[in-house]
Formats: structure tokens, C-alpha cells, sequence
């Protein structure tokens, strides 16, 4: 059978070398006082060394928790290690004494204290936007999205987190942040993640995957047995790799992650370039079981040639708002007798997004921003209620037109890749907190990122590619919440006529005839090019499984629908959930950073 997450971890001994290279490499590098034993996630968060280690208590799973068919095609529960045993308990890392993450021998460090990740959020955010009417989360605006499985033997959705045995401390966690039901997205992938299956998950933009992705690894790696590590080994190893397209993205699911994981015992770590590297090396040593990490265009070298399990022994999972067909095929590499899940019209953006398409002349767009801007002031939406991203294509355009707008008494900031990272992370904190309210970016900020309030997107520049533009217009109208998204097109736009207002129809989105006379001239020759979208029936948006199409074809064959074979018994089941699109294969372009 093929590993599950228990499974992965009991077997961690004999694969230990097996996973989080670039990790292994970065601690070798450590200094040596900073060296610390490891202590498996289930002893975390235990009494004192002078205590016995009392026995974790259990959940029991109901028979309700556990979906008929879970576990899919290799019959039964992949976890293997029975319910999730909780760690979480009250009091952790501190006033009970004893109790916890640092105080155990042997733990990660014990000068460690588990810091609070709820306790800024009020602060840094909600305190600036204290005046706003507080929108709640509207999930309800999900409901009616159609959801599409293919696969093998694919477990049930679920509609509560009740009915999913994911521990006290993770639903506490759940509860702290105010996340009532599940999302669609949720709702499916998560008993999929559970199952133990290599899943590619296809939902629109800010629909809730970070957290798909999150809770089923974190429960994971709670419910696993003791993980057995070579002693003295100068090595960290992670069980679970997620890896993302820009830093500002992994520093994100690093906070959300410990958020979720906090006081369960499962540590997050991040690691990304531009910062500084002594910080990451010295919590890499403390120990890491999650570790999240943007990669740059190394994907293929890191899942296939560094010590990673083989697929089919590792779990993988995908997560995107878009998978045009390209990627789809080189995803599947990386995947064995995956499920293919696509919820709404995918890589179609919510009919959340109100999408406008002005033509305007490369001469008159920063007027027209001007007017744009001036206009949301007089009606009231400025400042702090409403923050406003402005893309545009390059670096030098970024830093042109922030100084222009800050000339003409609009505080912006910008982000892109010729910035420090130090100074990217300002930028962003600033816009965030509203001092500085328009954030001018390039595609660096195009993917993943959640910025509350973001009330508008405007597409200065116009991407080359609708994929591009489906996840910059997804920074807004997130979590239920509605948006607008302003992009100017012009003859330099035609390659993008046809996509665009394809994707603007099926968004329910009114398509000036303009735009559908462009649409028209460019399928006569002139557009098409690099956007792999435009032609291709249901396909076009990546929202089906292109393993569905009657003209894929790609030899060799074996693990796709009933290809078998991938169940290669127990290993180190690494999980890498991927994150966005691009994999930097031979002519597609990587929009990784
Ligand atoms: N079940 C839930 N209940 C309430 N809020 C939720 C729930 N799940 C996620 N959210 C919130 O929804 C927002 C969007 O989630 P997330 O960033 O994971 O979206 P996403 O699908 O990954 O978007 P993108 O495609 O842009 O990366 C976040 O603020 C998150 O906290």
C-alpha cells in the first residue's frame, strides 16, 4: 500500500536523508553551538523530563468523521496511525509551568517560547481599518460553484470541519481564526489530502486554499507516529515541503501555517533568498516539520533530483487558480493516480470581481489613473477603506509612475524585483496598514498574496498572458468579499482581445462590443501566440482534466486513469504542495520569482 503520512513518518529512519536538501545543505553550514536535538511533533508539547510522558489524549473519530470510501482506490484509511492524537492544550509554553513546547528535554531549544500569531492581528490591520464596516466573510457566495472531480475512487466531500478528525489544537486554531465552515475548495481537498492522494486543485482566487493545503498537513503530522532521527546528524527534516512563487507569498503561508499549527507541536519554518540567512539557518536547526520555501525556478531540480522520495511513495499535491493544459502536463510528472479537482469555472476569475476594460492610449494612462483615483476619492472610497494595486510590466515603470503619483499627492509605495527584499517587505507592510494606499507592482505581488481592503485592481500595463491577469485581478474580491479591477487595453493589448473577453463572459462580466470587435480580428491571425489559452472549448480555462482530452496523448502512459503501479510501499512521504503555476519548463514562461 501506498504510504500514508503515518507511514511516512514511522519510516523516516530509513529515508532519512531523503528530503529537504537544500535545508540539509543550508544547516551544514550552521554554526555548530546552535545544534539542538530534535524532538518528534507527538513528544512536543508534553510535561517536563521530570514527569512521565503522559499518554496524548485522543480523539476519537466518529463513525460521521469518516466518509464512506475514504481512503481511496488502495482500500481503507491511508493514515494508519489512528485518530490524531492532540497536543494542544491550554497554558502551552508558559503558565502552567512545565508544560509544552520548550520545557521537555531534548527539545528544539528550549530558550524557545512559541510566539502568539494571533497576536498581532488586530493590531497591524483590523486597527487601521477600524472605521470600515465590517463585511464579514461571505462564503455563501461560493455555494453554487460547480465542482468537478476526475480520478480514481475520489473520497467524499465534507461539509463541516467537525466531520473531519483534525484534532483539538488545529480546530481551536481554526476557531481563532474565525473560520466557521469550510470553503468548496476545503470542503473537497481536504478528505482528498487525507486520503493520502496526490491531488491538483484547481479554485479561484482568494476561495481558501492555502488553508485545503495547511490543515490536512499539519493534522497529518500531528497523527503521525514518533519519527526516529539519526542522533547528532547535522541535518533538519522536514516532513512536509511547500513551496511557492515568490518570497512575499512564502512568508505569507509561513504565517498563516503557524497560525494554524500553533500549540499542535508541528513547527513551520520558512526559507527564502534576499533575507537575511543566519536568522533562517537558526530556525531551521531548532528543527522543522513544515518547511515552506520559494525555490525559484528550481522545481524539477529539487522534486527529482535531490534526495526526494519518488513519486507515488511522497504525497503531492498542486493548488492554482489556473492550469492551462501546459502546465497540467508537466504537473503530472511530479503526481501519481492524482485527482483532478476544479472548483468554480476555473482559472476564471469570481463573478465576485467587477472586471472594466477601458481603451486607453499608452500617452493618456497616467491621466486616466488620475482620474480613476480622484473619482474613488469623491465617492468616498480613499485612504485607508480602499487600497488600491496598480500593475504594471516593468520595474522602471513601477518606480516612474510611484513618483509620479506620490508628485501629484497620492502616497504610493512599490514593489517589484529590483527592490531589496528588506524594502519589499516595507512596501508591503505599508500598504497593508494603509499609510501608504496605492501599492504600484510588477507580477512579484501577482500571485497568492491577501491583503485585506484591497478595494481595487487596476492593470496599468496589461499581461501578456490571462493567466496573469486572472491572478492579479484575484487580489481583490477575496473571502467572499467583492472588488473592482480596472485594466487599459489598447492595440499593444491584441494578443490578450480574445482571452480577455472570453473570461470577462464567463465572469458574467459586460464585454464592451470594442473589446469583442478586437476578439474577433485577433482569432483572424493575429492573436493567440503565447496565450495557450485562447481556442480549446471547456479546456480553455484550465478547468478540466486534461487528462480528459481525447487528444492527449504522451506515451509511456501507466499513471494516469487506472495506470497503476505508484503504490511502491513505504517511504518518506514528503509532501509538496506546490503553489501557482510555472514550472519553468521548456517554453513556458515561469512566473516564479
Ligand atoms: N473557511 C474559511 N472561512 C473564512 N475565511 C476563510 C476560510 N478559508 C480561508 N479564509 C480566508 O480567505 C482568504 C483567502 O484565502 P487564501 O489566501 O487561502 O485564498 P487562495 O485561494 O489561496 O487565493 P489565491 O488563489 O489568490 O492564492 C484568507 O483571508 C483566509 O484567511
Amino acid at each position: 500500500m501506498r504510504t500514508s503520512w503515518a507511514d511516512s513518518v514511522a519510516n523516516a529512519e530509513s529515508s532519512a536523508a531523503a528530503t529537504g536538501s537544500s535545508a540539509s545543505n543550508a544547516t551544514a553550514a550552521a554554526p555548530r553551538h546552535a545544534r539542538s536535538t530534535y524532538v518528534p511533533p507527538h513528544l512536543r508539547s508534553r510535561p517536563s523530563s521530570s514527569e512521565p510522558p503522559a499518554p496524548a489524549p485522543v480523539d476519537a473519530p466518529s463513525a460521521a468523521s469518516r466518509p464512506s470510501g475514504y481512503g481511496g482506490s488502495a482500500g481503507g484509511n491511508r493514515w494508519g496511525g489512528g485518530p490524531v492524537r492532540d497536543l494542544g492544550r491550554p497554558g502551552f509554553g508558559g503558565s502552567r509551568g512545565g508544560g509544552g513546547w520548550n520545557s521537555r528535554t531534548g527539545g528544539w531549544d528550549r530558550r524557545e517560547r512559541e510566539v502568539n500569531p494571533f497576536a498581532n492581528d488586530d493590531e497591524t490591520t483590523e486597527a487601521a481599518f477600524d472605521d470600515q464596516e465590517n463585511t464579514g466573510i461571505n462564503f455563501d457566495a461560493y455555494e453554487d460553484i460547480p465542482v468537478e472531480t476526475s480520478g480514481e475512487n475520489v473520497p467524499p466531500p465534507v461539509n463541516t470541519f467537525a466531520e473531519i478528525d483534525l484534532g483539538n489544537a488545529l480546530n481551536e486554531n481554526i476557531r481563532r481564526c474565525k473560520y466557521v465552515k469550510p470553503t468548496p475548495v476545503q470542503r473537497h481537498a481536504i478528505p482528498i489530502s487525507i486520503g493520502g492522494r496526490d491531488l491538483m486543485a484547481c479554485a479561484q482566487t482568494g476561495s481558501g486554499k492555502t488553508a485545503a493545503f495547511c490543515f490536512p498537513i499539519i493534522s497529518g503530522i500531528m497523527r503521525g507516529p514518533p519519527a526516529q532521527r539519526p542522533r547528532g546528524a547535522r541535518m533538519v527534516y522536514p516532513l512536509a515541503l511547500i513551496l511557492s512563487p515568490t518570497r512575499e507569498l512564502s512568508v505569507q503561508i509561513n504565517e498563516e501555517a503557524r497560525k494554524f499549527a500553533y500549540q499542535t507541536g508541528v513547527r513551520v519554518v520558512v526559507a527564502y533568498g534576499g533575507a537575511p540567512i543566519n536568522q533562517q539557518l537558526r530556525d531551521l536547526e531548532r528543527g522543522v516539520d513544515i518547511l515552506v520555501a520559494t525555490p525559484g525556478r528550481l522545481i524539477r531540480k529539487i522534486v527529482e533530483q535531490m534526495d526526494m522520495s519518488p513519486r507515488g511513495v511522497r504525497q503531492t499535491m498542486l493548488f492554482s487558480a489556473t492550469f492551462p493544459k501546459e502546465i497540467q502536463t508537466l504537473a503530472s510528472d511530479f503526481l501519481s493516480n492524482y485527482i483532478f479537482l476544479a472548483v468554480g469555472r476555473v482559472g476564471s476569475s469570481t463573478d465576485l470581481i467587477i472586471q472594466r476594460v477601458e481603451f486607453v492610449l499608452e500617452s493618456d494612462k497616467r491621466s486616466h489613473l488620475m482620474d480613476l483615483l480622484h473619482a474613488q476619492k469623491a465617492n468616498g472610497v480613499h485612504g485607508k477603506q480602499a487600497l488600491t494595486l496598480v500593475f504594471v510590466e516593468t520595474k522602471k515603470g513601477a518606480d516612474s509612475l510611484e513618483h509620479w503619483l506620490c508628485m501629484n499627492g497620492f502616497p504610493a509605495t512599490t514593489i517589484h524585483g529590483d527592490r531589496t527584499q528588506q524594502e519589499r517587505e516595507y512596501a508591503l507592510r505599508s500598504f497593508k496598514s494603509g499609510a501608504t494606499p496605492i501599492l504600484v507592482a510588477t507580477d512579484v505581488a501577482a500571485r497568492g498574496l491577501d491583503i485585506p481592503h484591497v478595494a481595487h485592481v487596476v492593470n496599468f500595463d496589461l499581461p501578456n498572458d490571462i493567466d496573469d491577469y486572472v491572478h492579479r485581478i484575484g487580489r481583490t474580491g477575496r473571502a467572499g468579499k467583492t472588488g473592482l479591477a480596472t485594466a487599459f487595453f489598447n492595440d499593444g493589448n491584441l494578443n490578450l482581445a480574445r482571452p480577455l473577453a472570453e473570461l470577462m463572459q464567463e465572469s458574467n462580466q459586460e464585454v464592451p462590443a470594442w473589446l469583442s470587435r478586437y476578439a474577433a480580428r485577433s482569432s483572424y491571425g493575429g492573436g493567440g501566440g503565447r496565450n495557450r489559452r485562447s481556442g480549446g472549448g471547456g479546456a480553455r480555462f484550465g478547468g478540466r482534466d486534461f487528462r480528459r482530452d481525447s487528444t492527449f496523448s504522451r506515451g509511456g502512459g501507466g499513471d494516469y486513469y487506472g495506470g497503476g503501479g505508484g503504490y511502491g510501499g513505504g517511504g518518506y512521504g514528503t509532501a509538496s504542495p506546490g503553489y501557482g503555476g510555472g514550472y519553468g519548463g521548456p517554453g513556458v514562461t515561469s512566473a516564479w520569482d
